[in-house]
């Protein structure tokens, strides 16, 4: 059986990132928070934009204070007041002073702050107590980015603090990738919407609810599809629709070998490349996966907690890669120590959920409590995070660090 990290790397080599002209969108600053810069950011303008005082206090010449003391203060003339946002007007020269402010542009001449504590000042004189270091809380033009360097990369997604960069440099709008377009379906007679009442048999579609959510969290533009039933030419006709319309289209349910599990059928009479139809995975195992041209297709097993598991290990960082995403799209697991006893049978790659939390400052995983089913969703609440048993692993003792895939 295929193992989990040949499935991830043949879906990983299947994406292909949005294009870096093609599928671009200019946003307003404000909307672009989470979205990935498309164009290397440039900016004309030097950070800071001209030298400024890092205090409140005066702006002096260091050859004029250097050997200022407590019991010997050097004694200045204060010639002008600089405020924040104001243009100095005088040039400071040899026994000369400006009051100044912090983030003030520095006066011609001086070339030091000394901060107002260390100061005593009387009328238009001030006395300098402590010889400052040279050019001492002097913020100079430059100093932190210099105008026609890369300000910010592509590929990086604007936070707050990108977005503070962009609005300094002037932008009110941004260059960001589009978000990727996924189709969401969801296989089998027996589903309804969680409005209508259940007759025998039937169940609500929860896996349209997590899916949807956790697409639209990775930064995706949903396009539900809803309900299809178990029938092969209704769904010959919604996957080519959801083919023609996104990137990436999810089914769930219909993929293992029973006889209403049309998805193969489908997806090869529609003349998908199918790469895959099953993984050495727990829970996971019948999960399909196939491309088309451009466009990827994956199957996902009907079971909520296998499609949330799968979705969580392979489609996540195939939607991350295709954002634009330069680095960081890959899975990212951490080693910890486990606070639970975890058991496998040794022939899967396993995924047990649970989470992650803080033990006296460091993480632990523990395990969910309740029934480990497939299908049981329940106890799948409320946790961060799987923990990962290799194939031929069958025990993880209390204490013991586990591999853990933090969601
Ligand atoms: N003979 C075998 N039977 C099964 C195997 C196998 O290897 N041999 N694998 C089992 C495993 S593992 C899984 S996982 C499931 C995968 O089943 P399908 O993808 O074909 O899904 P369905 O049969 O349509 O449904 C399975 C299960 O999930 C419920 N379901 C389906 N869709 C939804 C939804 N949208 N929301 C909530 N629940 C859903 C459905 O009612 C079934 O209970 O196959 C095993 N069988
Ligand atoms: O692998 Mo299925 O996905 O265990 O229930
Ligand atoms: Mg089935």
């Amino acid at each position: 059986m295929l193992s989990v990290r040949d499935a991830e790397a043949t879906i990983l080599n299947a994406v292909k990132p949005l294009d870096n002209q093609l599928d671009v969108e200019f946003v307003d600053l404000l909307m672009a928070n989470n979205r990935i810069l498309a164009t290397p950011m440039i900016s004309s303008l030097d950070f800071p934009h001209w030298d400024n005082s890092a205090m409140d206090g005066y702006a002096v010449r260091y050859a004029d204070v250097q050997y200022a003391r407590a019991d010997k203060p050097i004694v200045l003339q204060v010639v002008e007041e600089i405020p924040a946002g104001y243009k100095p007007l005088v040039t400071i020269k040899p026994g000369q002073a400006a009051r100044i402010f912090t983030g003030a542009m520095m006066p011609a001449g001086a070339d030091t702050v000394v901060m107002q504590e260390k100061t005593h000042r009387q009328e238009n004189q001030v006395f300098v107590f402590i010889a400052p270091q040279p050019q001492e809380f002097v913020r100079h033009k430059g100093d932190f980015y210099q105008a026609g360097n890369e300000l910010l990369p592509a590929g990086i997604p604007l936070t707050a603090s990108e977005i503070a960069v962009l609005a300094a440099a002037g932008r009110e709008q941004v260059d960001v990738f589009r978000r990727p377009r996924v189709a969401i379906l969801s296989v089998g007679d027996e589903l309804v919407m969680p409005e209508q009442l259940l007759k025998p048999g039937q169940i609500v579609d929860s896996n349209q609810y997590a899916l949807a959510t956790l697409m639209r969290e990775l930064g995706a533009e949903v396009l539900l599809l809803g309900i299809i039933q178990d029938d092969p030419t209704t769904l010959q006709e919604i996957i080519d629709y959801a083919i023609a319309n996104a990137d990436i289209v999810i089914s769930t349910g219909g993929v293992s070998v029973g006889d209403y599990d049309y998805i193969y059928k489908t997806l090869a009479s529609l003349g998908a490349k199918i790469h895959f139809r099953s993984v050495q995975m727990r829970p996971g195992k019948p999960l399909t996966f196939a491309t088309f041209p451009k466009k990827l297709y994956f199957g996902l097993p009907g079971n909520p907690v296998s499609a949330l598991v799968t979705c969580w290990r392979f489609v996540q960082p195939a939607i991350k890669k295709m954002t634009g995403l330069a680095k960081g799209w890959e899975s990212k697991f951490v080693k910890v120590k486990s606070s639970s006893e975890l058991q496998s049978n040794g022939k899967m790659e396993t995924y047990i959920w649970g989470k992650l939390h803080l033990v006296n400052g460091v993480y632990q995983f523990q395990k969910a409590e309740g029934n480990y089913s497939s299908g049981n969703l329940i106890n799948l609440a409320q946790t961060n995070a799987l923990a990962v048993l290799p194939v031929g692993k069958t025990f993880v003792y209390p204490g013991e660090e586990v591999l853990v895939l933090h969601l």
